[in-house]
């Protein structure tokens, strides 16, 4: 990494906020921050009293320089890696990824994860509740990933991190990855984007689209207000139609014939009323989303997602990726079939200096940038350098 000079003339951050990092904290420990402004939205308006969680591992440089970004996909959080923990009873999304001698090497970085807005794992989302007490429930306004990308803006302002060394992001967090080296070109030094489009085409967006009308025809939705209806009475059963319907989209063909078959669920008859394998699998995800899974957070993450562009406002895709001042390496998986390469070999042709598009090797579809973690930190290793 080249040293970072910092930009003159930016007003020194306040103080650490309560819930904010401080040196000698535990790695992996969620912490927050409360956004001292309400923040304006992209759609018109603001959202008041953001809260944005958060978990950090190493230590910042007294220069700022080491900082580094990773921002989490669809349903992921700001547990990156390490083991399971209190709230959180499955280890982190890439684990394996950060610590001393890892590909996010803790001796050298300072790693920072939040949870995105709009989402339900400490950041303010349809399930948080509003400045005066009630729950925001449908009063949630529209986000885009930009809204999404300033308030981690001003997540870094909070933490006196104004140049990020690297961001990370895959999915909806490449959204927001290249949201941050399109708008802050100054803030972004090094760039990796996994398995993330320059904007969501028709067919993600129709897709997404009947993931929205699983979840609001569910009679528990109430219009967006259910989350005061007690234990077990949220739209779990359109929540989990739309995870069922989006896990296939995340998965590779070739894995799921090769895994399922056309096997039946131990004794179960399919003739009879009983399951293939494969319907099995997906309920079974479908009930692991519910139980960790805001349906309202849900519906607000995938609307951000549609709205994503990174050429909105900005004379189109082209002139937009021209911005970008980054170190940039671009990697899709091969059998991603929600995002297909393609999508990546665009963002490597048309982003300024970025390396040849990566390939992912994997039979796993999309899923692949989540499940391939020794790729992903040779790809981290590759663009952070000696
Ligand atoms: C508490 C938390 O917040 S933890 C999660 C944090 N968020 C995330 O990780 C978001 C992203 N993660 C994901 O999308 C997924 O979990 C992935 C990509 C990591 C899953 O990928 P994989 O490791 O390939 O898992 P795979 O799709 O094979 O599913 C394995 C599960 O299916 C189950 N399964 C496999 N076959 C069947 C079947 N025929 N019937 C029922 N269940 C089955 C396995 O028992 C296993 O269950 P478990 O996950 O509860 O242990
Ligand atoms: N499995 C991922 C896919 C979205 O990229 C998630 O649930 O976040």
């Amino acid at each position: 990494m080249t040293p970072r000079t910092k930009p003159a003339g930016r007003p020194a951050p306040p103080p650490p906020a309560r819930g904010a990092w401080q040196e000698g904290d535990p790695p992996g420990r969620r912490q927050w921050v409360r956004l001292a402004e309400p923040l304006p939205l992209e759609s018109g308006g603001e959202l008041p009293g953001v809260r944005m969680a958060y978990e950090t591992w190493g230590r910042l440089a007294p220069d700022g320089s080491n900082a580094v970004l990773v921002l989490h996909a669809l349903t992921g959080d700001s547990h990156v890696s390490g083991p399971a923990q209190p709230g959180h009873p499955s280890p982190g999304w890439w684990d394996g990824l950060i610590g001393p001698g890892r590909a996010l090497d803790t001796d050298r970085w300072f790693v920072v994860a939040p949870n995105v807005l709009g989402g339900c794992q400490g950041s303010t989302g349809p399930a948080a509740r509003r400045p005066d007490g009630r729950r925001w429930g449908s009063a949630f306004p529209f986000l885009t990933t930009r809204d999404q990308t300033a308030a981690e803006v001003l997540l870094a302002d909070r933490l006196g991190i104004d140049r990020w060394a690297m961001v990370v992001g895959g999915s909806m967090g490449g959204m927001r990855a290249l949201e941050w080296a399109v708008t802050h070109p100054e803030r972004t030094e090094a760039l990796l984007l996994l398995a993330c489009p320059a904007a969501s085409g028709a067919e993600q967006i129709a897709w997404s689209s009947i993931q929205l009308h699983a979840i609001r025809s569910d009679r528990n939705w109430h219009g967006g207000d259910y989350h005061d209806a007690g234990p077990g009475r949220g739209p779990h059963l359109g929540l989990g139609l739309a995870r069922r319907l989006a896990h296939v989209t995340y998965r590779g063909p070739a894995e799921l014939d090769a895994r399922f078959e056309r096997a039946a669920q131990g004794t179960e008859d399919p003739w009879r009323g009983g399951r293939y394998q494969v319907e099995s699998y997906l309920d079974h995800h479908a009930a692991k989303l519910v139980r960790r899974f805001d349906a309202g957070s849900y519906v607000v993450l995938t609307e951000a997602m549609n709205s994503h562009d990174i050429g909105r406002g900005r004379g189109g895709t082209a002139a937009a990726l021209r911005r970008v001042r980054a170190r940039t390496l671009v990697a899709g998986v091969e059998s991603d079939r929600l995002y297909p390469l393609a999508e990546q070999r665009l963002l490597a042709a048309r982003i300024p200096g970025a390396d040849r598009l990566r390939t992912i090797e994997s039979p796993n579809g999309h899923d692949g940038f989540l499940i391939e973690t020794e790729q992903v930190a040779a790809l981290v290793r590759e663009l952070a350098g000696p």
